[in-house]
């Protein structure tokens, strides 16, 4: 089969010819470059009813030259998301083609796209998916027949976030490769000037680092960097402090998902992935954990005709075409609304939420040590004395500086929330001993098992009580994900609960390292949301988890939290 593909959904203007035989790709690409700014919708939609015409023109000559008159099979184009009057440019083409070569048309999500090309061109089966765009910028993972977003931007995405900064200091637009070259030019200055790794000998700029389970923040960021230059600090140097921040972040939750679905590889897409930087640093924490770690060539990663004529083939091949009439394009459309069609049948087997610190229901600590994505835990002593030792494992990945100051804030976080957790009536281990020279933590072991390991109903409810609890304190928990919910269902004499449980059911809450005192409602609709996350990215049937979650919330907590949890959800949604 072979598909041309027309992509057009912001500033590239390009065509595609995929030989599925051959697995060969043809890209003929027409860029907007702004005069000024940044990409001015109108603007780029002048540029794309220019550009199309002349790049499919180019692919179609060459396809002909090469195949015949039959050269194409199907016209695949993206649908979004994108600017609207990109998308309608690019939709109108596609049709018109398609019925002029008679051939079927298939929409593809843009972001699909993005991942799809890693996981083809890698080999990979079952991989977790960042997508590191000028606009987007979230982790996806197949469930079930569709990818679902485990993580995102609750604001821009990672290539804007950058843009935003150079724009700022009034560079030209794209931002990110020049701030790649002024970040390189000053961890070379600086490795020259003082010896030792690049990165390491560099000296670091303090800027926000906000992640919130395996959601991220870049507005404050984009704040302090532009504050930041406005003050007269060296543009270099703000230029590799906000790549050491940004890139730590999104390595830091590429690891988090990758242990919550126990999933072993990981590709990458968008144009951001072009940075060394942030390869690098997704290459060391896979080595790390011993994950493949995958990075198509540049031209697959920035925007592209290639990927949608890629996954294109595949969805044709799957019968997954569109009738013209159902063909309008989304300037919204989300990964999560794809059904993965060119997948279905496949059975993939993945542990969710990973492993037990003991392995479920032993009640002796013989058994082997476990690794979350932060943090080495190791359980010793038996019965009710069970104690875990939790040590912050160094990250190669980051900044040596960020890196300690990251550890050592956690361990502190972790030691005084989980403490006065428990002291406001929210059931959590009780903290044994705290070193901060080796960011480490000895707690009281608690629960059976991890609430991922036993997701049902009754469960979340209370959960939700808890969390609504824990917020009417004062406090939030940062990161309440079903891995960090351990329970115990008691209550059948079966000598099994510990921890103090007795014989009744109980949840506690651990990992409080992400927490934080805060009475704003939208900080603790933000606990609710990365909750409602780690379930919508692995349960199969999530609507009733999630409906009884809510329902033990609301039965304590603030109804205004709920309200906001809708804003919450809605924001990380493409504009
Ligand atoms: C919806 C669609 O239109 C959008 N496309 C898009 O954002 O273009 P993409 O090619 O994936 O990414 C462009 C971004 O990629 C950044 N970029 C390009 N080279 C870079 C580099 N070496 N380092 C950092 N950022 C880089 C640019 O600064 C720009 O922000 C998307 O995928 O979100
Ligand atoms: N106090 C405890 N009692 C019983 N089990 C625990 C306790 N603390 C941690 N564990 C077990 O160890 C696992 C990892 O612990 P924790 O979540 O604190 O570390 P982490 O590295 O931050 O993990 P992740 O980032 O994957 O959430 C938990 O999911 C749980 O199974
Ligand atoms: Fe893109």
């Amino acid at each position: 089969m072979r598909v041309l593909g027309i992509e057009g959904t912001a500033w590239c203007a390009s065509a595609a010819l995929y030989d599925a035989e051959a697995d060969s790709v043809l890209i003929e690409s027409d860029p907007y470059e702004p005069d000024s700014g940044g990409i001015h919708p109108r603007e780029a939609a002048e540029h794309m009813s220019e550009a199309i015409p002349e790049v499919v023109d180019r692919v179609l000559t060459a396809a002909e030259a090469e195949y015949g008159p039959n050269a194409v099979d199907a016209v695949a184009f993206s649908r979004g998301p994108g600017l609207g009057p990109c998308l309608r440019i690019v939709g109108t083409a596609a049709r018109s083609l398609a019925g002029t070569l008679d051939v079927p048309l298939v929409g593809v999500n843009h972001m699909v796209a993005h991942l799809e090309i890693g996981r083809h061109r890698s080999g990979f089966e079952n991989p977790v998916c960042l997508n590191a765009s000028g606009a987007n910028a979230h982790l996806l993972g197949y469930h079930d027949g569709r990818y679902r977003v485990l993580g995102e931007t609750m604001d821009a995405g990672v290539g804007n976030a950058i843009d935003k900064f150079t724009r700022h200091v009034g560079w030209s637009h794209p931002g990110g490769p020049k701030v790649e070259a002024a970040a390189k030019e000053f961890a070379a200055d600086a490795s020259e000037a003082g010896g030792g790794g690049s990165e390491a000998a560099a000296e670091l700029l303090d800027l926000p680092y906000v992640v919130k389970g395996m959601d991220f923040s870049f507005s404050g960021i984009s704040s302090a960097t532009n504050d930041a230059a406005d003050e007269g600090v060296d543009v270099e140097r703000i230029c590799f402090s906000l790549q050491e921040h940004v890139f730590a972040m999104l390595a830091e939750v590429s690891e988090r998902a990758l242990s919550l679905t126990g999933a072993d590889e990981l590709v990458l897409g968008g144009g951001v992935a072009q940075n060394d930087r942030l390869r690098e640093m997704l290459a060391v924490m896979c080595e790390a954990r011993g994950a493949d770690f995958f990075a198509p060539e540049p031209r697959f990663l920035r925007d592209n005709a290639g990927m949608i004529a890629v996954l294109g083939a595949k969805m044709a091949a799957a019968g997954d075409t569109l009738p013209v009439a159902e063909s309008a394009v989304d300037p919204n459309f989300r990964p999560d609304q794809v059904p993965v069609t060119w997948r279905a049948g496949e059975s993939v087997a993945r542990v969710p939420g990973g492993g037990e610190a003991t392995g479920a229901g032993k009640t002796s600590a013989e058994a082997a040590d476990r690794r979350g994505a932060e943090a080495t835990v190791a359980v010793s002593g038996a019965g009710d004395d069970r104690r875990v030792t939790k040590r912050r494992v160094a990250k190669s990945y980051r900044h040596p500086e960020l890196d300690r100051t990251l550890r050592r804030e956690r361990t502190v976080a972790e030691a005084r929330l989980t403490s006065e957790a428990r002291r406001a009536g929210v059931p959590t281990p009780l903290v044994y001993d705290v070193d901060l020279a080796t960011a480490t933590l000895t707690l009281q072991y608690v629960g059976e098992r991890d609430l991922a390991a036993a997701l049902d109903e009754r469960w979340t409810e209370r959960v939700g009580r808890r969390l609504a609890r824990l917020h009417r304190a004062g406090m939030v928990h940062g990161d309440p994900t079903t891995r960090n919910v351990r329970v115990s269902p008691g209550g059948r004499g079966d000598g099994r609960s510990n921890g103090g449980a007795g014989e009744t059911p109980e949840t506690y809450l651990i990992d409080f390292g992400l927490g934080y005192h805060t009475g704003h409602v939208e900080d603790h609709a933000m606990d609710l949301h990365v909750f409602e996350g780690s379930i919508r990215a692995t349960a199969t049937d999530p609507d009733p988890l999630i409906a009884a979650f809510e329902a033990g919330y609301d039965s304590v907590g603030d109804p205004e939290v709920i309200d906001r949890l809708r804003d919450v959800a809605d924001r990380g949604r493409y504009r």
